[in-house]
């Protein structure tokens, strides 16, 4: 999700309606760097989100299921659909983070 700070409220990112997405974080190691992408799960595979992480990103764990960071442009929100990916993407986001 991003959140739409003229209206105070978060939309769905990418242009189509909210839908269950697959988002990885993809490690570069020759640069040593880091982009989270996650893609709609349905036939059209549309990129909703391709974020490159810079050092010094504050990873929000707002709730435990619904975590969030800001990038210049955008504040990037995920809804978790466990808390087991949640924590798993958490662990990993925290790791890509000390790696910068
Ligand atoms: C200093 C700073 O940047 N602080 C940021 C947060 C932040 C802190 C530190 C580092 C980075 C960042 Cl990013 C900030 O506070 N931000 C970032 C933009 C939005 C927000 C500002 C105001 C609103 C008020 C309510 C709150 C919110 O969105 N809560 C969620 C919520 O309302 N929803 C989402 C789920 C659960 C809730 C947790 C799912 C959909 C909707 C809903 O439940 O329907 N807000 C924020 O988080």
């Amino acid at each position: 999700m991003l959140y739409d700070d003229v209206h105070k409220r978060w939309v769905p990112a990418g242009s189509e309606a909210p839908s269950i997405s697959r988002v990885h974080i993809y490690h570069h190691p020759g640069a040593n760097s880091f982009r989270v992408v996650g893609r709609t799960l349905q036939a059209d595979q549309q990129v909703v989100i391709n974020c490159p992480l810079v050092k010094g990103i504050k990873y929000n764990q707002a709730t435990p299921n619904f975590h969030q960071w800001r990038d210049p442009k955008h504040v990037w929100g995920l809804n978790f659909g466990s808390l087991e990916d949640a924590a798993l993407f958490a662990h990993s986001m925290m790791h890509a983070l000390q790696a910068l």
